[in-house]
């Protein structure tokens, strides 16, 4: 299981993220979010991580112009869209920066089903996204709401490895194990307010994931 912790914006806390052997790290580049950094603290902040780690650069309906000079800026290595972005839109932008992405789909429990998430993760493999971040739908919200939605939803044989987020926490991952994923995302999760996270709730968080993860392991898995 890969552990994302999102929503970084102090120096000590990314490096106890890194510490703890969080695989990525998210910086949120959304001026409405309370996590948004500039792109001086991101410089930073993108200063601090070690090798072996990916920082990944979230964005809402960035324009071009703005991602090109993100890009040009700041060291990052993966890039989340977040917003309405089509496939097409996606796959422009990111060729355009010469990254890998991934996209954020946000699950509305009374109109998606499996196979409407499945058919959705399909354009964006077709596109080239790396992989798919699930994360619960909200009306007034892009995300980092600290909501779950329905797992069941999740498909089984999606075409991208799936990335679960929303609403997880130390208490809650270990119930994540059986699902169809590849790994996790959180950000409300490991925080004391908004952009703070808590070096305790980190190691929680991890501690659990990695408890699970070695509990099930088979002996493949953990050679
Ligand atoms: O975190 C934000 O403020 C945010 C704002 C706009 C779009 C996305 C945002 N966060 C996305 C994330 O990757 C979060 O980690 C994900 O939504 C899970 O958040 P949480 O439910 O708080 O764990």
């Amino acid at each position: 299981m890969h552990v994302k912790f999102c929503g970084f914006t102090q120096l000590s806390d990314i490096q106890t993220a890194a510490q703890l052997g969080a695989d990525a790290v998210g910086l949120v580049f959304y001026p409405p979010s309370p996590r948004a950094v500039t792109i001086e603290q991101a410089q930073t902040l993108s200063a601090a991580v070690p090798a072996f780690v990916s920082v990944v650069a979230l964005v809402v309906n960035m324009p071009k112009e703005e991602l090109v000079k993100l890009a040009n800026d700041v060291p990052f290595d993966i890039l989340q869209f977040h917003g309405d972005e089509t496939p097409e839109q996606c796959e422009q932008l990111a060729s355009r920066v010469n990254k890998r992405w991934i996209k954020a789909l946000r699950i509305n429990v009374e109109q998606d089903t499996p196979d409407s998430v499945r058919a959705q993760v399909a354009q964006f493999a077709d596109a080239g996204a790396s992989s798919i971040l699930l994360d619960a739908y909200h009306q007034a919200a892009y995300g980092g709401t600290g909501q779950r939605f329905d797992w069941s939803l999740i498909p089984h044989d999606s075409a991208l490895p799936i990335v679960l987020a929303g609403g997880l926490d130390a208490q809650n991952v270990a119930e994540t194990s059986n699902l169809p994923i590849y790994g996790v995302d959180v950000s409300g999760g490991i925080e004391v307010d908004k952009g703070k996270k808590d070096a305790a709730k980190m190691r929680a968080f991890m501690k659990a994931v990695k408890r699970d993860r070695w509990q099930n392991a088979t002996v493949t898995d953990a050679i």
